[in-house]
C-alpha cells in the first residue's frame, strides 16, 4: 500500500505511476491458449477431455452434465442460499428487465420508410469460472440479462477441479432457468464453445469473466464468435471523509482485494487521521480473513491511499483512475457522482457497500476494469442484442434521392453501385 498526498512535489509522477499500473497476468500464455485452441478446433472433444484431465484432475465419461446430475448436486444447496439466489435472480431480473430498448420506425418527408429493430442473439455461450473459487452470482449476472434480451440457446461451461462442484452453481442455474451445461473449464471450454465439438454445438458469442487463459481464449476466438469485454482483476475506489466509520471502509476495501493477488484498493480521503485509522483496520482484518493471503497481496502491491485537502479533488483523480467500483462514502454523494465520468458502477452514502452490487443490487456486477470505463460499459441486456436497420423507398422516393445516390457512386468510382438506381430512375 502506497500513501500519496496531493500537497507532494512529486505527487503527479506517482499518482501516473498509479494510473499505469498494469496487473495482469505477467506469465504470457498466448502460446498455450493457441496450441489449445488449434488441438480442439482438430481433435474436438477427445482434446476438450484429455486437457480436462491435465489442468482439471478430472476425466468425465460425457462433457454435459445430465438433468438428474444437476438436479442431485442443487438439492445439496441450504434453503437459504436457495432463497438468496431467488431474492438475487428477482432483483437482477427486475433492474435488467427496465434495459429492454424500443424499436426505432419511421416514414419521412420524402416517403422513405425507415427503422431499426433489435433482435436478439440465437445462441450465447456463459463462461462461469471455478478454478480459484466458484461464483454462482456471476452466473446470475451473465444467463439473467442473456435471457430477458431473448436468447434461446444459454450454454454454460463451468470447470470441476478433481470433478467437483460448488452446489450453489447449480441451483443458480437453476433459478437462471439454464439447462445445457458442460463441466469444463479454461481455453479448452472456450475453444469447444467457438468451433463447437462432437458434443457441442457453436454459440454466436462467449460472455463471462476467467483468468488469463480464458480472457487470452477469448480475445484469439473473437471474430468467430462476439465476445464480451475482458474481465481483468478487480478495482474499488472509495472516497470517504472523516465521518465514516474506519472499519466499515476498511472492510469494503478488502471485499474487493480478496478477490485476486492483482486486485486494486484505492482510498481518498481529506483527513490524515482517519487515513491512518482506515490503514490500521485494514491490517487488524487482515489478522484474521479466511481470504488473507490474496487480499494481503493485493493490498501490499496494489492499493493507495490518496490524502486530499478537498474531496472535490478526488473528482478529476477518480476520472483518471476509471475504476471499475467506485464508492462514494459522504452526506449529499450525489453532488460527487454527478461529475463522474468514468467509472464501472457508482455506490452512494454510507450504507451502500459494494459487495450488496456483486450479489442482489440489481446492476450488473460484470463491470470495466483496468480503467477500460473510459470507453466502455457493464455487461446488459444490449450485449445479447443487435439491431438491424431496414429502408424502403417509393417510386416518388427513389426519384427524389436517386441523383444524389448516382452523383456519390460516380464519385467513388462505382459505375454498378450507379446503373442499380440509375436503371430504376427512367
Ligand atoms: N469481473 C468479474 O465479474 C468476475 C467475477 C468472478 C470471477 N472473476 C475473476 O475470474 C477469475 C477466475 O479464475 P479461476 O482461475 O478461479 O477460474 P477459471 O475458471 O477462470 O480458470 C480455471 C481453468 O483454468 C485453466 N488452467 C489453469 N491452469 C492452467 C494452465 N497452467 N494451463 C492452461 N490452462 C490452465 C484450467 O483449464 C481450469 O479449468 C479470477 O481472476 C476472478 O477474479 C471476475
Ligand atoms: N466483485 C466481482 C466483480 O469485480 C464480482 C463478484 C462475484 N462475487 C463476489 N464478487
Ligand atoms: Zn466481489
Amino acid at each position: 500500500m502506497q500513501l500519496l498526498q496531493t500537497t507532494d512535489k512529486d505527487f503527479s509522477v506517482k499518482f501516473q505511476t498509479l494510473v499505469s499500473d498494469r496487473r495482469e497476468a505477467t506469465v504470457d500464455v498466448s502460446g498455450t491458449v493457441r496450441e489449445i485452441l488449434a488441438d480442439v478446433k482438430v481433435r474436438g472433444d477427445a482434446a476438450v477431455k484429455d486437457y480436462t484431465s491435465r489442468f482439471d484432475r478430472y476425466n468425465p465419461q460425457s462433457l454435459h452434465l445430465s438433468e438428474t446430475f444437476i438436479a442431485e448436486q442443487a438439492a445439496q444447496c441450504s434453503a437459504d442460499v436457495k432463497a438468496a439466489l431467488e431474492l438475487a435472480a428477482e432483483r437482477i431480473t427486475a433492474f435488467h428487465q427496465k434495459q429492454l430498448p424500443q424499436d426505432i420506425g419511421y416514414t419521412d418527408t420524402v416517403g422513405v420508410k425507415l427503422g431499426l429493430n433489435w433482435v436478439a442473439l440465437s445462441q450465447v455461450g456463459i463462461y462461469v469460472p471455478g478454478g480459484r473459487a466458484s461464483y454462482p452470482s456471476s452466473l446470475l449476472m451473465n444467463a439473467l440479462p442473456a435471457k430477458i434480451a431473448g436468447v434461446e440457446r444459454i450454454v454454460m461451461t463451468v470447470p470441476m477441479p478433481r470433478g467437483e462442484i460448488n452446489p450453489a452453481v447449480l441451483a443458480a442455474a437453476q433459478v437462471a432457468g439454464v439447462t445445457e451445461i458442460y463441466g469444463i473449464g479454461g481455453a479448452q471450454a472456450i475453444a469447444a464453445l467457438a468451433y463447437g465439438t462432437e458434443s457441442i454445438a457453436p454459440v454466436d458469442k462467449i460472455v463471462g469473466p476467467g483468468n488469463a487463459y480464458v480472457a487470452e481464449a477469448k480475445r484469439q476466438v473473437f471474430g468467430i464468435v462476439g465476445i464480451d469485454s475482458i474481465a481483468g482483476p478487480s478495482e474499488i475506489l472509495v472516497v470517504a471523509d472523516s465521518q465514516n466509520n474506519p472499519d466499515w471502509i476498511a472492510w469494503d476495501l478488502l471485499s474487493q482485494a480478496e478477490h485476486d493477488p492483482s486486485a486494486q484498493s484505492i482510498l481518498i480521503t481529506d483527513s490524515e487521521i482517519f487515513a491512518q485509522q482506515v490503514i490500521a483496520a485494514v491490517e487488524q482484518i487482515l489478522t484474521n480473513l479466511a481470504t488473507t493471503e490474496v487480499a494481503r497481496a493485493s493490498w501490499q502491491n496494489h492499493a493507495a491511499v490518496i490524502l486530499v485537502s478537498d474531496l472535490a479533488q478526488s473528482i478529476p483523480l477518480l476520472n483518471q483512475l476509471a475504476p471499475e467500483h467506485v464508492e462514494l462514502c459522504v452526506d449529499n454523494p450525489q453532488l460527487l457522482a454527478n461529475q463522474i465520468k468514468c467509472a464501472g458502477s457508482v455506490f452512494l452514502g454510507r450504507y451502500t457497500p459494494e459487495a450488496i452490487g456483486d450479489y442482489l443490487g440489481g446492476p450488473n456486477h460484470v463491470l470495466p476494469t483496468a480503467r477500460s470505463a473510459r470507453f466502455a460499459s457493464g455487461l446488459s441486456v444490449y450485449d445479447f442484442l443487435k439491431r438491424i436497420t431496414y429502408l424502403e423507398c417509393n417510386k416518388q422516393a427513389l426519384q427524389t434521392l436517386g441523383k444524389a445516390a448516382v452523383t456519390l457512386a460516380e464519385a467513388e468510382g462505382l459505375p454498378a453501385h450507379a446503373g442499380s438506381v440509375s436503371v430504376r430512375l427512367q
